[in-house]
């Protein structure tokens, strides 16, 4: 039996509730949280008995409407924030248990911030508010601007390393809050709506490369959206809050199909099933004396990006897993009933 790695982050009943009485109603209540005399005593619910796991090179993305409480999660995780109750591990330490020392050990290389309105220093250029957080971890000034220009060029942003933040675009000064964060090297990037600023073009092209950064990073990602677009376009799994309380924590295709609640089930509404299902999920059972087609597709290939391709192959197309191994085959009939069939009629394997 294998046993399972230990996670990154793991939050265990954790609470944040604002107001003076909050931490004494807590402990009266002996777990048992009672909303509205919490309410009713003038707190505020940030986050309600939130516990999940999110393991190493996975992306959560945390999606809610505003005031759903996404935000103070990702401020209790990166403990800006003190929660009132609950324990949080990061790589199995205690984080509440941690000194101040500690924890700006932890913040400054393990974790990396980026916010939806940039942060960037005006009067620095785009090299010297990446070199900073480097400068502050003691590196020298040279050392800390070659490494700063790497994070230029990884970002695309070659060319832009001597403007200031006022001569670039919003999508530009994300890259930079983006290359700021990432210079620091850190396993675990904490992103609180980093693309909502933007418009919906760029909103785009940024979520494309940031997809493409993480495939080659592979880190540990806690992001926040109030999007669901986007958080079915990046999350491995989405956790869905309503006041405070994650209302279903799952994989894109299971909350799009089999949604938890009537409050999840109004943001699935209407999201057509080829832009979650991978091919993993629908494929047949491969037949080695079968005939097959030319061309493959990945395991993890989501339905939308292939259905093309195999639909206008006449034979069966082969699904590979990252070794290149076939684990199963795509028929153009099997892509048209996801593409055309009835809603929820098709069987899912995961
Ligand atoms: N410092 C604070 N003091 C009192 N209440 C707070 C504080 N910070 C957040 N809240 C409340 O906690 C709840 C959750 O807020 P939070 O900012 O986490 O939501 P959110 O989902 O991130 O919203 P948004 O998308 O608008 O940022 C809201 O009711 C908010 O008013």
């Amino acid at each position: 039996m294998s046993i399972p790695a230990q996670p990154v982050i793991k939050c265990e009943s954790v609470y944040k509730i604002f107001g003076d009485n909050a931490v004494k109603m807590l402990k009266q209540s002996g777990g048992k949280v009672d909303t509205a005399s919490l309410l009713e005593a003038g707190c505020v619910i940030g986050v309600n008995n939130a516990s999940f796991e999110v393991h190493k090179g996975e992306m959560l993305v945390v999606m809610g409407l505003s005031g759903s409480g996404k935000s103070t999660l990702l401020r209790c995780i990166s403990r800006l924030i003190d929660t009132t109750a609950g324990d949080i591990f990061i790589d199995g330490e205690d984080l509440l248990a941690m000194n101040a020392k500690e924890l700006i050990n932890i913040r400054r290389n393990k974790m990396g911030m980026v916010f939806q309105s940039f942060a960037l220093l005006p009067h620095k250029t785009v090299l010297e508010n990446i070199a900073l957080p480097l400068q502050a971890k003691g590196m020298s000034t040279n050392d800390s601007m070659d490494r700063a220009m790497d994070m230029v060029n990884l970002v695309e942003l070659t060319g832009c390393e001597n403007d200031f933040p006022r001569q670039l675009s919003g999508g530009q000064q994300q890259r930079v809050g983006i290359a700021r964060s990432l210079a620091v090297e850190p396993d675990i990037w904490f992103l609180d709506e980093p693309f909502s600023a933007l418009d919906p073009l760029i909103r785009r092209e940024m979520q494309d490369e940031f997809l493409r950064l993480q495939s080659s990073l592979n880190k540990t990602i806690l992001f926040v959206t109030h999007d669901f677009d986007e958080a079915l376009r990046l999350a491995d799994r989405i956790a869905i809050m309503k006041d405070g309380v994650i209302e279903q924590i799952d994989t894109p295709a299971n909350i799009v199909l089999n949604p938890a609640t009537e409050y999840v089930a109004k943001f699935t509404r209407g999201v057509p099933r080829e832009r979650v299902l991978s091919c993993q999920t629908i494929m047949g059972k491969y037949d080695a004396s079968a005939e097959m087609s030319d061309i493959t597709v990945s395991e993890d290939a989501i339905v939308e990006t292939v259905a093309e391709s195999v639909l206008t192959e006449q034979k069966p197309v082969a699904v590979i897993d990252a070794e290149n191994k076939i684990v199963g085959v795509l028929n153009r009939s099997t892509v048209i009933h996801v593409l055309f069939g009835e809603a929820n009629s098709m069987p899912v394997n995961n």
